[in-house]
């Protein structure tokens, strides 16, 4: 396959309760009948998919998100990103434990993978495994969500054999300086738990969950403090009277809710600017490193360097950013005139971002 652009959808949430009672103007329109957003009366963004306020769970998962699950049984890599301001909607759109009406994009992606694998194996007898990890970049520390006692180990990110960014977890910290040279071996990957149905995979992700970093801030009583990233390795077997078909083939979907970036406010604790500063310099990072793909893909020049290392985020997202993973970024705003300035620095890096390309490569087949 050749190359293919990330593409990008845009939310843009109701206002809320405490801001309707404030007051707050709405500045932040999608123009009807089209994919593009105005904010204030001057500024126009063109997305591949725009949702107004009133854009329901499974408008959003069935024009987006559904072709991606579709991409991952057929045994590419795949990625989707929420990416927004703190309180924008990062998390509610990605929901995750709850099957019912307001389920957002993990139960989704849950419900959709086992009943297309679930046809895949009446219909042409195809052998499947799902496998879950869920880790948290937390203040640059990652943590395995799936390993309540990892207190003392130490994950770090590498690339495996086939070039994929490769997670690997080395047990106890202090043989971190001389594992890579010396004692290789002493390392394990995170945990990965098999799981057979979408109700079996969510009471995993509601697990994970209860270890996540969420605490009330200025801007929302709910907030989340990290980075996590759950990953859905599928692996299918095919039946050998079709010659044709690759006996196996695995793939992975990477479901990743950033946190939201902030400016400092008052009446935040200094916990929470430390937290701030971390994930605001992650996100910096991660901007950058989408400008500098983008301006790589308009002037069509390959040997760019591309700042991944300069923070976990971007080499985590690595695969997904200009690497060979189909990726979807679903960029969240507020429409409150309070927030404008966010929104604006959110929309214009998320316009930029439609302009990188991937190459996707059904690496993981074998
Ligand atoms: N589309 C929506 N419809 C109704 N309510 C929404 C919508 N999007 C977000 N909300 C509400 O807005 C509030 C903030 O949303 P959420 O926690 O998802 O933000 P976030 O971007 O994940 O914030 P943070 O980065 O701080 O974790 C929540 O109360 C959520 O229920």
């Amino acid at each position: 396959m050749g190359e293919v652009c990330v593409k990008v959808a845009l939310r843009v949430r109701p206002l809320l309760p405490n801001e309707l009672i404030q007051n707050h103007k709405v500045c932040v329109r999608i123009v009807p009948d089209t994919a593009q957003v105005m904010v204030g009366s001057d500024k126009l963004f063109s997305f591949d998919h725009a949702f107004g306020p009133t854009a329901t769970q499974d408008e959003v998962y069935n024009s987006c998100v559904q072709p991606l699950v579709e991409t991952l049984l057929q045994g590419d890599n795949a990625t989707v990103f929420c990416f927004g301001q703190t309180g924008s909607g990062k998390t509610y759109t990605f929901g995750g434990g709850n099957l019912g009406e307001e389920g957002g994009i993990i139960d989704r992606v849950a419900k959709n993978v086992f009943s297309l694998l679930g046809e895949k194996k009446n219909s042409d007898g195809v052998e499947t495994k799902v496998r879950v990890t869920y880790l948290e970049l937390y203040m640059e520390q990652l943590h395995d969500l799936l390993e309540p006692h990892n207190t003392d180990k130490e994950l770090f990110i590498s690339k495996n054999d086939k070039g994929n960014t490769a997670l690997l977890l080395l047990i106890p910290r202090w043989y971190f300086l001389f594992a890579l040279d010396s004692l290789g071996q002493w390392w394990w990957e995170p945990k990965k738990f098999s799981v057979t149905s979408a109700e079996e995979l969510l009471s995993v992700v509601e697990a994970g969950n209860v270890l996540r970093h969420i605490k009330t801030t200025g801007m929302n009583e709910h907030s989340s403090r990290s980075h996590t990233i759950l990953t859905l390795q599928v692996e299918q077997g095919f039946p050998n009277n079709n010659p044709s078909l690759k006996p196996s083939c695995s793939s992975k979907l990477c479901l990743v809710d950033l946190a939201g970036s902030e400016f400092a406010r008052k009446g935040n604790k200094e916990s929470r600017h430390n937290e701030s500063a971390h994930i605001n310099r992650g996100l910096l990072a991660l901007g950058n490193v989408i400008r500098v793909l983008a301006t790589r893909a308009h002037n069509n020049c390959k040997s760019t360097h591309i700042p991944y290392r300069d923070s976990k985020i971007t080499r985590l997202l690595q695969d997904s950013l200009g690497g060979t993973a189909h990726t979807l970024m679903v960029a969240c705003v507020s429409p409150s005139h309070h927030s404008i300035a966010e929104t604006v620095g959110v929309l214009q890096c998320a316009a930029k971002a439609r302009h990188i390309r991937n190459c996707p490569t059904a690496i993981s087949t074998h």
